[in-house]
């Protein structure tokens, strides 16, 4: 940790996203004795006690231990949370928001005058160590305090550090993202069904067909257009299929649907 904060992180909200990065935390080594789990309900505790072998506390007052302290309840709570939060954290803590269309300036605006804070936008495939994490510090953020966020999200995933203009888009591409792909693998899987396949077989051929492409792109860096293209034949079976999926506009619908995700974000961000 660095400006010699203690080592002591507080996650305050252990839902899917603090659940998420905790995992990821301890897989990458770090002590669970130095790991409290702020969390409102009372009856969490024992539970993610004997999953994570972490701390459990109700009380926002437990902060004060912390030098780092992480934020995962939804932006509709995060109001109350600072408040609650305010006057227990450390001067030179460092906090780290995950909530969704919630600013850094908002935040600050909510703690003590100097607070570091960075926002992150992070995504559910850090569970498997595969999660894509976009960072913007605030104002009184240093580049060391950036690096210490990253490093927290390096433990499950990739990061980027953006300015944070960028960052509802990046909540309606990568944060959402991983939804759009499950209910393309949902839709695949039901059209696997109507055409006869057993549905434990159909969801196979897809689940390893998306992360099959998902390699590709990586690993070759090819365009996705010349990886389509090569799938393509003249005449053939792809080129029936893409056909109907632009006549049904579905190239645009994904276009207008990421685009609602960010204005949602943005609407997220003016509290409404
Ligand atoms: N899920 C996702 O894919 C992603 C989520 N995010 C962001 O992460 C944040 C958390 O989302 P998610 O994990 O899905 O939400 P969840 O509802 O699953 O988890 C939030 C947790 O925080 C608890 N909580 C709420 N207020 C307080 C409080 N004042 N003190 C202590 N605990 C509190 C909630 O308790 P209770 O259940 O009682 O409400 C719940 O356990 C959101 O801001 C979201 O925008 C970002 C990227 C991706
Ligand atoms: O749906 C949401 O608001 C959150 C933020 C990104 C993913 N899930």
């Amino acid at each position: 940790m660095s400006d010699g904060r203690p080592d002591v992180l507080a996650l305050v909200g252990a839902g899917v996203m603090g659940q998420t990065l905790l995992g990821g935390l301890l897989r990458a080594g770090r002590d669970p004795a130095g790991v409290l789990v702020v969390d409102r309900r009372a009856g969490r505790a024992e539970e993610l006690h004997d999953r994570f072998g972490v701390r459990v506390v109700t009380d926002p007052a437990a902060v004060a231990a912390a030098g780092t302290v992480v934020l995962a309840v939804k932006p509709q709570d995060m109001g109350d949370l600072l408040a609650s939060l305010r006057d227990h954290l450390r001067p030179d803590v460092l906090v780290v928001s995950l909530a969704a269309g919630t600013t850094t300036h908002s935040c600050e605006q909510q703690l003590r005058p100097g607070t570091a804070v960075v926002r992150v936008m992070p995504n559910t495939p850090s569970l498997v160590d595969e999660g894509m994490a976009a960072l913007a510090g605030g104002r009184h953020c240093g580049p060391a305090d950036l690096a210490a966020a990253e490093e927290l999200m390096r433990s499950c995933g990739r990061t980027a550090v953006l300015a944070e203009k960028h960052l509802d888009a990046v909540t309606a591409l990568s944060g959402s993202g991983p939804a759009y792909v499950f209910y393309v693998v949902e839709a695949m899987v039901e059209a696997g069904v109507l055409l006869g396949l057993p549905r434990a077989t159909a969801t196979e051929l897809v689940v390893q067909t998306v992360v099959g492409a998902g390699a590709m792109l990586r690993e070759t860096g090819q365009h996705p257009t010349v990886l389509r293209e090569q799938v393509t034949s003249p005449a053939g079976t792809t080129t029936a299929a893409l056909r109907q999926l632009d006549d049904h506009k579905v190239r645009a619908a994904f276009v207008t649907a990421v685009e609602a995700a960010w204005s949602r974000s943005r609407e997220l961000s003016r509290g409404s």
